[in-house]
């Protein structure tokens, strides 16, 4: 059959779908992932009937870094039999001020993606890594890549600059947001839950370990609260999120940090963990009696509300607001914490649709509908890949 196969590669997990090209549209054939990259590495994967394909676990050293993850997964990928691949699709995360939307892939466009790899470090090198690979064994199939940054292109540039002088906007240096795909994918699927909704004023939070929220009017991106890079906004998993640029100075010059070690602060060692020094995963805090989980929990729902007021203030009002992404998807307590934030903006909880996980989570006298719907960035990105390769 005729098959699409879609690559997330983030930055410890390597996500796949492999689509049917079908009559009638796109039909997800297999999801999986390679996930624990340098811990605790797990190879999995299921048909679209649940049932499970592999499950295989690795030592830490035998897939330490991606590069291992992408020779073992496709090692597994050449196993199947009865696809016939048609395109590769990608996430890449950062487009920079191009790319407003999914491009087919040549030399000249890697080349030129390699360069913002500087603005993403933990993602852009291993987006890429991949569609090398594939063009090298696969040099025929067409490859697409579908940026985190594109759906925020529309934004006004008095709402996407920094206030800086103007040619550094020229240059590149704006507020280009990310997670992209995932809002673009959540406004269309409120638009299937709840269509008189969905043309109005709605929040969608992704959070996962990278974690933002955007603001939509009538299914478009108009504000959000990551920036030039995927360190701005919430704090993360392991990245802190919005702070004075003065703590960076203070880094560099008082505490003599190099550009190197600052990265990897930022990057790497904050956010969740950080400020916890237990872990960067929401689950572990959660279960965690330590004082210092409930501090970073506290922080992190207190940042999630205050940056809801500020999207809302761009929305001039709220109608909908949606959880998504691993910790939205799956943590009613977090759920529950965030809407009590923005009673005052009309959101009342029903507790029980939030414990019991179901979409609809607010009561039918809110003002605000909170909905928590799953994400899908690689059908996001299956749908991009079809559309550009049936049109060349
Ligand atoms: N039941 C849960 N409760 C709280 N947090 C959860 C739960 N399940 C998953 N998570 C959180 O979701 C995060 C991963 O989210 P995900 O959207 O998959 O992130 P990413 O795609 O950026 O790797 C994990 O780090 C974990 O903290
Ligand atoms: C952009 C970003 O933070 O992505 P992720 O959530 O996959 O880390
Ligand atoms: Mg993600």
């Amino acid at each position: 059959m005729d098959a699409i196969l879609v690559v997330n590669a983030g930055s410890s997990s390597l996500k796949f779908q492999i689509f049917e090209i079908a009559d009638l549209g796109l039909r997800r054939c297999i999801r999986g992932q390679m996930d624990g990259i340098g811990t605790r590495p797990r190879l999995v994967a299921s048909a679209a009937d649940g049932a499970v394909l592999v499950d295989r676990r690795y030592g830490p050293d035998t897939v330490g870094h991606l590069p291992a993850a992408i020779a073992e997964t496709r090692t597994w990928l050449q196993t199947l039999e009865g696809f016939d691949l048609r395109a590769i699709g990608h996430r890449v995360v950062h487009g920079g001020p191009d790319y407003a939307r999914p491009m087919l892939i040549d030399h000249e466009t890697l080349d030129r993606l390699a360069t913002f790899q500087e603005l993403a470090p933990l993602h852009q090198p291993n987006n890429l890594a991949p569609i090398r690979l594939a063009m090298e064994i696969n040099p025929d199939v067409p490859q697409v890549a579908c940026f985190d940054t594109a759906f925020h292109r529309g934004h006004a540039p008095h709402t996407d600059c920094y206030a800086l002088p103007w040619d550094y906007y020229e240059e590149g240096v704006r507020r280009y947001g990310f997670h992209g795909l995932s809002y673009e994918y959540i406004g269309e699927r409120l638009a299937e839950v709840a269509p008189a909704i969905a043309g109005g004023r709605v929040i969608a939070a992704h959070l996962g370990s990278g974690a933002s929220m955007c603001a939509l009017r009538e299914g478009r991106s108009v504000e959000t609260t990551m920036g030039f890079t995927a360190l701005d906004g919430l704090p993360m998993g392991t990245r802190p999120g919005q702070m004075d640029p003065g703590v960076v100075l203070h880094l560099i010059e008082h505490k003599g940090m190099s550009a190197k070690e600052v990265t990897d602060l930022l990057y790497k060692s904050s956010g969740l963990k950080g400020l916890s020094g237990i872990s960067s995963d929401m689950r572990e805090l959660l279960a965690s009696d330590n004082p210092r989980a409930a501090f970073a929990i506290d922080h992190f729902v207190h940042r999630c509300a205050l940056s809801a007021g500020m999207l809302a203030a761009a929305l001039a009002g709220l109608d909908a607001f949606v959880f998504t992404a691993g910790v939205g998807e799956n943590s009613a307590p977090i759920r529950a914490r965030i809407t009590e934030r923005l009673a005052w903006l009309g959101a009342e909880l029903d507790a029980a649709a939030n414990e019991a996980g179901e979409t609809l989570i607010s009561t039918p006298a809110s003002r605000v509908a909170v909905y928590v719907l799953p994400t899908d960035e690689e059908l996001m990105i299956a749908r991009h890949t079809l559309a550009l390769v049936n049109m060349s």
